[in-house]
């Protein structure tokens, strides 16, 4: 099989996914989901002419004044009666606007005197000053968020506005993780033999906060038994492996998901780190084979995995934005596979490492961005600007 570009990969998984059921879910339930269908205003926000201001609700007509203040509109508590000429009434910031007033003086710019009102400043400017017209945001029927787009906090937040206390989102994509290989020892072990299993809980870690069930396979061994068995008792959306996706006698990921009964819809993507990636599917599920090497396994995961759970999880665009930064040094004609090197941001310039090694996570953690220089690349210049890919 020849190496498939990293666009055309994601492309593949991006057909093969079916997103997972909708469900109705309350606000709090909804973060970081994505919503299975349009959410619509139930209402209109604001729905009665407000005040943005704390002041004096006026006839705009009526300036310079003076004005007798006649009653009080606050929030939660407007005012019964309307403005004559002449008249304003106290009024503060979120409170209906009162019938016959049309712009509303702010208190710095006001002296009081008992039910006399003057001016003390330049007043509002025109009529609707420090008024919120009804419907300024959205009116009943807009659409508050699009099906396929994520459930921010601020899409929560105007959903609520809207008048919903629930919205459409997709369940929760069971992923299942399972680290591949003799030599793992789980997390705490400081024996100079062992190495600790780092993979598993990094791709857990980086699912922190999106709509998913882990369901954590542990360590396998490379035993093709295991392995089969393992594939194929596991009721999951994705099931994640990483390590042993390579060429080597004990490289079992692949043997073992056919075994199971799966199959292999492709293996090996034109990018460095992280070649031998498989990608293949068991029934319902849906696999991904990362290989081993750390930074391989993280680059993968964030290239395939994560935008492959946004994709089951509902995600109209699962690819996160582009975003550029200026290269802060030259660097060199790139090879055949898109090359994700690991870089730090300062003062807005990248630089890259100096040592692009996959095993090494030291210098990943201290990384805040991947550069991306796609295949064939010619070299680059300090202060051109470059694609990249935040990770911290
Ligand atoms: N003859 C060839 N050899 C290799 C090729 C190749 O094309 N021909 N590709 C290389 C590339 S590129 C990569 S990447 C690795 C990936 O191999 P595997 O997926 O089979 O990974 P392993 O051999 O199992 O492990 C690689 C490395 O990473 C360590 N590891 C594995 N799992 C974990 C884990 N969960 N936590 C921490 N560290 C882990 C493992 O001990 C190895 O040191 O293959 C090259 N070889
Ligand atoms: O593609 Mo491998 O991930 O270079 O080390």
């Amino acid at each position: 099989m020849a190496l498939l570009p990293v666009a055309e990969a994601q492309a593949r998984l991006f057909a093969m996914a079916r997103p997972v059921a909708a469900e109705t879910v309350s606000l709090h339930a909804a973060a970081g989901r994505w919503a299975a269908a349009d959410v619509v205003a139930r209402r209109t926000q604001p729905a009665t002419d407000l005040s943005a201001m704390d002041g004096y609700a006026i006839r705009h007509a009526d300036l310079p004044g003076p004005w007798t203040v006649i009653g009080e509109s606050a929030a939660g508590r407007p005012f019964p009666g309307s403005v004559g000429v002449g008249q304003a009434t106290r009024i503060f910031t979120g409170a209906a606007v009162p019938a016959g007033a049309d712009a509303v003086l702010v208190q710095e710019e006001a002296a009081r005197d008992g039910d006399r009102l003057s001016l003390a400043g330049e007043g509002p400017g025109h009529v609707g000053r420090n008024i919120r017209r009804r419907g300024l945001d959205f009116s009943t029927g807009d659409r508050l968020v699009a099906a396929g787009e994520r459930l921010t906090p601020a899409r929560i937040a105007v959903a609520a506005t809207g008048g919903l206390a629930t919205v459409p989102a997709r369940r929760r994509v069971r992923v299942a993780i399972a680290a591949t290989g003799d030599e793992l020892v789980p997390p705490g072990h400081a024996d100079p033999t062992d190495l600790p299993e780092s993979n598993g809980v990094m791709l857990a870690t980086m699912l922190a906060g999106w709509p998913v069930e882990l369901i954590d396979l542990g360590i396998l061994p490379d035993r093709l038994d295991v392995l089969r068995e393992a594939f194929a008792g596991v009721a999951a959306d994705l099931i994640v492996t990483t390590g042993g996706a390579s060429v080597g006698d004990h490289d079992l990921v692949r043997p073992a998901l056919e075994a199971a009964g799966g199959v292999i819809d492709f293996w090996r993507i034109a990018l460095r780190p992280g070649k031998p990636m498989m990608a293949g599917r068991l029934g319902e599920a849906m696999v991904l084979g990362l290989p081993g090497n750390p930074v391989s396994a993280f680059v993968t995961a964030t290239l395939f995995v994560l935008p492959l759970v946004a994709r089951l999880a509902g995600a109209a665009e699962p690819l996160p934005p582009a975003t550029r930064a200026l290269l802060g040094e030259d660097l060199p004609a790139n090879g055949n596979r898109t090359d994700y090197l690991r870089a730090e941001i300062r003062d807005g310039e990248a630089f890259a490492s100096t040592i692009q090694d996959s095993s090494m996570l030291l210098t990943l953690a201290r990384s805040s961005c991947l550069i991306v220089r796609p295949a064939g690349a010619p070299a680059a210049r300090r202060g051109e600007s470059a694609e990249i890919l935040m990770i911290a």
